[in-house]
């Protein structure tokens, strides 16, 4: 039997060691020049094209790469560059992209902005239900597309001149549309027509160029989509598959294609890629419906997890598919290995047992290509690499690690009452109003301050036992205690204490739960530059001592003002974190929400009267189908709740959002029952507001007032008439004054002067309701 081939889908661009990340931050920050950031790219590229080969990838992806982001990318390939960014026609300068990515401060050729007042960033929002962001594409209602990035040809020639031939990898037309937005709130699907075109002539010349095979992803159709959408669908490929281009292979994943099986099984693509991690049962349906000739690309290997494949199970289960599609079968991850961190064995201080059970990127590869021989040349040729995978299977399930029998019992002991604050709202207002004594459209900031160079150098001089623990903690206390000073300089009302001690607002937490491991090298691109570290949840979760008592007290008794305790939510920390995959993810969280419910006695206990519990990823859980949001928000509530309501009345909880829209949550929003929820709606000038407005949401909210991605200061008459805007349809006694999110990424001389403005923006908008009362 020929060997069966192998797909990636994608790899990790950002890096085996975050190459990338250095390459554009010198870029950005001007240390090295355009040629130097390009020449680092293409490396990059290459190397992984090279790893790809020399592992036994059959089916090298080109243009997973991106120096940014992929939607972006095809926007840029597509021409869908809005005017602001003064785009004049020609080829897209590296400069143009990054506006595009980044906002930018100056005022570029032909732009309506005024001088200084820079270009804002399109849009970024999270990739379905990943922690990864993508731009969203912006469409005027007369967009017209034209091919003007050959960037997946040029990518493929440059693999090819290396002697690897590739698939190239393009976003679809559908999704990308879909993705996108329309200025004036139109469809976007409607400009297809204008689309399709540019991707027919970008086929025909990957043809041209020796491309046998393109991978074409289209996410969405894992979505609830309307007829007219999957109409849309059978007319962009009917189109495409006219235009003699080369092969397509479909690639859907983060879900089931469930009802529109039937719609894209009858598209004329020559394979289709379905992610078998997510939704197993699919492939029965699929391969019934499929034509007989459609190569089928079986994501067996999570691309969304850690956890060691069971090559015996899979061996079994696919042993009979190949045999019955001879040739027209392809093994590959659920979705692109954009999602897990590069190589495991970068890892040098995991755990050994623990390590024994997972597989990063390059594992994952592994994974497939053993699949591939066994199935190719019988269990036997691989049979040491299954025997390894089975005992590191049998080890992490009966491993006492993972089972904490008191956890356990702890969960099985939870009542309704724990999940229920012993006051309604409007009591607990007026107590806490009584305690606080805020003025009205009281200030605060999100939690995090600046971390600058120096706070991350202190930290890792403090891991590599070149600075002590009394500096370290003497260098934190000094960087919250300017903190604190500067707040009450400017005049906020509720202080945070900075954040500094933190790497990350989940890592941080990682670090000090049972149950959670964290690493030391393993990234996973976030946005752009931007990495994280998710921990490995691998067992039962408790808190074995407290996790930030000792730094709001500090903070505290810093000042008379109330600083803010701030801590990380169940959802969201199950969100960024890879679950264990042994037990529901509901279970997980309720675990994570005792073990904080746990820490917000004790910071009430330390007299800290306002907490914070961030919530930014219960939006980004929702699961992509209708049909299972309702049971989601159940529990994703309750672990919330759980978390927060054994507080008394006068102990102020606070929740925090970013990304997204809340309308179709806004009743489980509501429900969590927080005191005062932040949210983020500067960017769409309050827009985001409607859904607190339409629904009367009770209780307090503050609405953000500038955009903390990024560094442009707003003016204060501008924040001003964003609180007018939001004051409207809401009682003016609900509305705190805040930005949009932490300011972790930001300059502290951006910082003094957006916060700055922001307070007296609130101050303006109390005068104004004081003269308007007299
Ligand atoms: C709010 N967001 C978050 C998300 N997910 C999270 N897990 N956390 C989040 O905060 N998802 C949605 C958004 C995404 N936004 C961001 C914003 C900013 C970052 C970011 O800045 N990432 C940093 C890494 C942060 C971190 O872990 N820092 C560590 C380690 C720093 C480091 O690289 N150290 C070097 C040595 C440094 C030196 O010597 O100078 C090393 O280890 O090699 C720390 O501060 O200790 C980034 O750099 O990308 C991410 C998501
Ligand atoms: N408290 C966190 C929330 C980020 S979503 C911060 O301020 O960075
Ligand atoms: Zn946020």
């Amino acid at each position: 039997m020929s060997q069966i081939p192998v797909a990636t889908l994608g790899v990790p661009r950002i890096g085996r060691r975050r190459e990338l990340k250095f390459a554009l931050e010198a870029y950005w920050a001007g240390r090295i020049s355009q040629a130097e950031l390009l020449s680092a790219a293409a490396r990059l590229r290459e190397e992984h094209w090279l790893i790809q080969k020399a592992m036994g990838v059959t089916v090298i992806p080109s243009n997973d790469f991106s120096l940014y982001d992929h939607v972006l990318d095809t926007a840029v390939m597509v021409g869908a560059i809005p005017q602001r960014y003064g785009w004049d026609g020609a080829a897209v300068s590296l400069d143009t992209y990054f506006s595009m990515a980044r906002g930018s401060q100056g005022r570029p050729a032909g732009c309506c902005h005024a001088e200084g007042e820079g270009v804002p960033a399109l849009e970024m929002t999270k990739w379905f239900d990943t922690n990864y962001h993508y731009l969203v594409p912006e469409f005027s209602p007369d967009q017209e597309f034209r091919l003007v990035s050959t960037k997946p040809l040029d990518e493929f020639n440059e693999a090819k001149a290396l002697g690897i031939h590739t698939r190239p990898m393009l976003v679809g037309p559908v999704s990308f549309l879909k993705l996108g937005k329309r200025t004036d709130g139109g469809d976007p699907l409607a400009l297809l027509p204008r689309l399709v075109p540019v991707y027919a002539e970008l086929l025909r010349r990957l043809a041209e160029a020796g491309a046998a095979w393109v991978q074409i992803d289209e996410p969405c159709l894992v979505l609830d989509l309307s007829q007219d959408e999957k109409r849309a669908y059978a007319f962009a490929y009917e189109a495409l598959a006219a235009a003699g281009g080369p092969k397509l292979m479909l690639a859907t994943y983060f879900g089931a294609l469930g009802d529109n099986l039937p719609a894209a099984a009858v598209l004329p693509v020559a394979g289709l890629h379905l992610d078998l991690v997510r939704e197993p049962e699919q492939l029965e349906p699929a391969l019934s419906l499929l034509p007989e000739n459609c190569v089928v690309s079986l994501g067996v290997v999570d691309g969304r997890n850690v956890w060691r494949a069971d090559l015996a199970a899979l061996l079994d289960r696919l042993t009979p598919v190949i045999a019955s599609r001879p040739g027209r079968v392809e093994l590959a991850p659920s979705c692109s290995l954009l999602h897990v961190p590069f190589d495991l064995a970068l890892e040098t201080s995991l755990d050994p047992e623990l390590k024994s059970w997972l597989a990063f990127a390059v594992q994952k590869v592994e994974e497939l290509v053993a699949l591939s021989h066994g199935l190719t040349s019988g269990r036997e040729a691989v049979q040491s690499l299954i025997d390894a995978a089975s005992r590191a299977l049998a080890s992490r399930a009966s491993s006492p690690r993972v089972h904490d029998p008191l956890v356990e019992g702890r969960l099985a002991g939870v009542t309704p009452e724990m999940a229920r604050r012993s006051v309604p709202f409007s009591e607990r207002r007026a107590c806490q109003r009584e305690r606080l004594k805020l003025p009205l459209f009281p200030t605060t900031t999100i939690g995090s301050f600046p971390q600058t160079a120096e706070v991350r150098k202190a930290r890792a001089a403090h891991l590599r036992g070149e600075m002590s623990y009394v500096d370290y903690d003497a260098f934190l206390k000094r960087e919250t205690e300017k903190a604190i000073r500067f707040q009450e300089e400017i005049g906020l009302d509720v202080l945070v204490h900075g954040e500094f001690e933190r790497n990350d607002m989940v890592q941080y937490f990682g670090e000090q739960l049972s149950g959670f491991a964290v690493t030391r090298q393993s990234w996973v691109q976030s946005y752009g530059s931007r990495c994280v570290r998710p921990p490995i949840i691998y067992g039962d979760v408790s808190r074995p001592r407290p996790m930030t008592v000792g730094w709001a007290r500090f903070a505290q008794s810093l000042t008379d003002k109330p600083v803010k305790g701030m801590l990380t939510g169940p959802v969201t920390m199950l969100q960024w974190s890879f679950p264990r995959d042994d037990v529901p993810r509901e279970t997980v969280c309720r675990q994570i929400a005792l073990a904080l419910r746990d820490e917000v006695a004790d910071l009430e206990a330390a007299g800290i009267a306002v907490i914070q519990i961030d919530e930014p990823a219960l939006r980004e859980g929702l699961p992509l189908r209708q049909a299972d949001r309702s049971a989601y928000l159940d529990w994703a509530v309750e672990c919330f709740r759980l978390a927060s309501s054994g507080v008394k009345p006068e102990t102020q909880i606070h929740t925090h959002m970013c990304y997204g829209e809340f309308n179709d949550i806004i009743d489980a929003i509501a429900s969590m029952d927080a005191d005062v929820i932040s949210i983020e709606t500067s960017r769409s000038r309050m827009e985001l507001l409607k859904a607190f407005r339409v629904f009367r949401y009770p209780n307090d909210i503050g609405p953000g007032v500038f955009d903390i991605h990024s560094p442009r200061v707003p003016p204060l008459d501008e924040m001003a008439a964003l609180l007018r805007k939001a004051k409207d349809g809401l009682d003016r006694r609900q509305i705190w004054v805040n930005p949009d999110c932490g300011l972790k990424t930001r300059a502290w001389e951006e910082v003094r002067s957006s916060l700055a403005n922001m307070v007296f923006a609130a101050r303006k908008l109390r005068e104004e309701v004081q003269a308007s009362a007299s």
